[in-house]
């Protein structure tokens, strides 16, 4: 019996979209299940109202340089209620901008949430449909720790579009997500108290950045808690007690409790059982380098499995799936030079190994070059903002870079593109040849 598509796509996120136009391009029909806003966790409330919030608190480091620039000063307030609208009519824009391209593509967007019925059926909103090959793109959602009261805060899902700014807002956990919120709502004058179980934010980041990002977090007013636990939450009236235990064992009263939640595969009432496919240890779905799953017919890609979580990952992965299985040109994606943002303030921005993952992998061979500059910008003012430069080479192999480590304004464009030379095998000496723009930060990098 013939199938109604060859494949059928459950998620229209970053990762489900870019497979559905990719495929649609190779001419095969394709249909796409999406049980919510088309868009996925990067745009309804991932990277892009993250990052717009982040440029609606750089203003304030504006403000503070302007005056120095001959400027003058002017009383600036912020209106999140304005900030929610502008933002929300952008999003709208992105969502219509998918819709028309998912339809000038040819797949064909069905509403609803699916479930597998066999390896070769879904429903979707109650319709069985058949598809030759089934792509599970359904990404995460928060993993929410268990703490008595803890049904009162919110997550990422929520904060943007909170019907009010929070006057002091509670951060449970110290991932980017979090981080980049602190930083962000602190800049936006709310009161941000975070609380982290280690010793500094961003565990996964080279130590020095860390702590340096951590550090000016501190300086600019932002409360953090370190060794501290949340015991529990408490509601008064319209706001929230949390009991803390470890180093800090105050309570703190907050309006509004955002956790930073680990994000974990979307995979309920998927019906996976149904079809077989197995799961890996963190619950992922079990995927191979093709991302094909324990079933022949059926993949995944993006953040339902166990690989970086980030959308160009997502996308990256689709496009090599619809490249393999339609386009006859196997792909796999490499994942060695993938750089990585942090939105803090100032921004930050790595590829590569960590001076500790380098020193685990190549021991006394690791060298690390660093420098510590005033960038022009801040120059005329009173700040005393400095950028932090850090490059990890392996001295046994003509100094080839093992990583890059940046804080700093331009750290973001940076990396972008310095991750295209570590994949070709860049090393320290290919820097120090470099002829760089003057002035720059990105010049300071030729001359360490
Ligand atoms: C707060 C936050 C900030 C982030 N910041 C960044 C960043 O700065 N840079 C970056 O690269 N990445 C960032 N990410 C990660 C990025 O958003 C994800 O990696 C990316 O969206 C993953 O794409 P995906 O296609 O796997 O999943 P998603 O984009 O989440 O899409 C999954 C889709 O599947 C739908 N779905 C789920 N189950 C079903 C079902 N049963 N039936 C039908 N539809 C279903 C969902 O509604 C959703 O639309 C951030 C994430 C968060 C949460």
């Amino acid at each position: 019996m013939p199938f109604d598509y060859d494949l059928v796509i459950i998620g229209a996120g970053s990762g489900g979209i870019a497979a559905a136009e990719r495929a649609a391009g190779y001419g095969v029909r394709v249909a796409i299940a999406e049980q919510a806003k088309v868009g996925g966790a990067c745009i309804n409330y991932g990277c892009i109202p993250e990052k717009l919030l982040d440029y609606a608190a750089s203003y304030k480091q504006l403000d503070k340089l302007a005056s120095s620039y001959g400027w003058d000063k002017v009383a600036r307030h912020f209106h999140w209620s304005h900030f929610v609208d502008a933002k929300n009519r952008h999003l709208q824009h992105l969502n219509e901008l998918h819709l028309h391209n998912l339809q000038h593509s040819g797949a064909k967007l069905i509403q609803g949430q699916a479930a597998f019925l066999d390896a070769h059926t879904v429903l979707i909103a109650d319709r069985p449909v058949t598809a030759d090959k089934i792509l599970i793109a359904v990404g995460a959602k928060p993993l929410i720790p268990e703490i008595p009261g803890i049904e009162c805060a919110i997550t990422w899902r929520e904060l943007y579009n909170l019907p009010a700014q929070p006057k002091h807002l509670a951060i449970l956990g110290s991932d980017p997500i979090g981080v980049k919120v602190a930083g962000s709502m602190n800049e936006l004058e709310t009161h941000v108290t975070q609380i982290i179980a280690g010793d500094c934010v961003l565990a996964e980041l080279d130590a020095e950045i860390g702590k340096r990002i951590q550090d000016k977090m501190i300086q600019q007013g932002v409360q953090i808690f370190s060794h501290s636990y949340v015991e529990k939450i408490e509601r008064i009236g319209d706001r929230f007690c949390l009991k803390l235990s470890g180093k800090y064992t105050d309570s703190v009263i907050v309006d509004t409790v955002f956790v930073d939640a680990p994000r974990k595969p979307n995979l309920e009432n998927l019906n996976l059982e149904q079809v077989g496919i197995q799961r890996t240890p963190s619950g992922a779905i079990q995927v191979d380098e093709f991302s094909r799953t324990t079933h022949v017919n059926v993949f995944a890609v993006g953040d339902c499995t166990d690989r970086i979580p980030l959308t160009p990952s997502a996308i990256a992965q689709a496009r090599a799936f619809a490249d393999t299985e339609f386009g006859g040109q196997p792909q796999m994606v490499s994942y060695d030079w993938v750089p990585i943002s942090i939105s803090s303030h100032p921004e930050a921005a790595t590829v590569g190994l960590s001076e500790a993952q380098a020193r685990e992998k190549y021991g006394d061979a690791v060298q690390c070059y660093r420098t510590q500059f005033r960038p022009l910008f801040y120059c005329l003012s009173q700040l005393n903002e400095k950028s932090l430069l850090k490059v990890v080479v392996n001295r046994d192999d003509a100094e080839r870079i093992l990583g890059v480590h940046m804080l700093g304004e331009g750290s973001v464009e940076m990396i972008q593109t310095l991750a295209i030379a570590l994949s070709l095998g860049a090393t320290k000496q290919n820097l120090d040849r470099a002829i760089g723009i003057h002035p720059s930060s990105a010049e300071e990098l030729f001359s360490m």
